[in-house]
């Protein structure tokens, strides 16, 4: 191994008895941002040697379900599935595991072979990512976690907005045990959501409510969606501007009649 590459969490790692010094980025992800607690259901797509699952297991200490091309050796109490994150087949597999309940948290941290071409990295990444999220979005249960590695590049913000529009809160993070001249990000999205609205969908309606705020407050499939600047009788289009787990906001973009 090349020496720069023995930095303090290579140490850490070996002193505290890690598989990786990737395992420290887990912890100050984590830390930041709360994604996994005591009991949790966690799958880690892309998980091998195993530094990620030994701290999920050791946070969570639920079910832990580990995922990877390479094989996995043994961590106590941490299943593991030999497959690849983009086919099916490792997807159902998965959920054989976790059950239809599905997962609390899906975290990844898969990285494709580099050529050390960045813009080729760059689409290589992205495009493994958008799998990941593919995954997630099947195995998660409603308000889980997911967490996912990207590399930086032109099409970072396009899948941040993916990531958006299935999440009702979603960050970018960077923990400090990334190497500094490393192009690789961390995006957190909490809450998934299952709602039968979306960001940016449109609906036309009539405002026959006022909420607590006095914003309108319409339900669409059951679902509670509040608009500002209408009055009773309004009969509106509008564009979901935000959604949250039990509600959204969304705008008028065209009154009618
Ligand atoms: C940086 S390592 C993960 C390190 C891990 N988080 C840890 O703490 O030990 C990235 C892993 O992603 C895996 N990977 C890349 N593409 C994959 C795919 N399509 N399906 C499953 N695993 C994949 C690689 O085999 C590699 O083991």
């Amino acid at each position: 191994m090349a020496r720069d590459r023995r930095d303090k969490y290579y140490w850490k790692a070996k002193d505290e008895g890690y598989r990786s010094r990737a395992s420290y980025k887990l912890f100050q992800i984590n830390g930041k941002h709360n994604i996994i607690k005591e009991g949790d259901t966690v799958v880690d797509l892309g998980a091998a040697p195993g530094g990620w699952l030994e701290v999920a297991k050791e946070i969570s200490g639920g079910r832990v379900v580990g995922v990877d091309l390479k094989r996995i050796a043994p961590i106590e109490g941490v299943e593991t599935v030999m497959g690849d994150i983009t086919a099916d087949r490792t997807i159902e597999k998965i959920l054989g595991l976790v059950g239809q309940g599905g997962a609390d948290v899906v975290i990844c941290d898969a990285a494709p072979n580099l050529s050390g071409n960045w813009s080729l990295d760059h689409a290589r990444s992205i495009d493994l990512t958008r799998s990941a999220l593919g995954c997630a979005k099947k195995i998660l249960k409603p308000n889980g976690h997911f967490v996912v590695k990207v590399f930086q590049g032109d099409m970072f913000n396009q899948f941040l907005e993916e990531v958006r529009d299935n999440f009702a809160f979603t960050r970018s993070y960077s923990p400090q045990a990334s190497r500094s001249q490393s192009a690789e990000i961390y995006i957190v999205g909490k809450k998934f959501l299952t709602s039968p609205v979306r960001r940016g969908s449109e609906f036309e309606v009539e405002i026959k409510e006022l909420g607590s705020s006095g914003d309108g407050a319409v339900l669409i499939d059951n679902f509670v969606v509040f608009v500002k600047g209408v009055e009773l009788g309004d009969r509106v289009r509008i564009k979901v501007q935000d959604v949250k787990p039990n509600f959204a906001f969304a705008e008028v973009i065209k009154r009618l009649e």
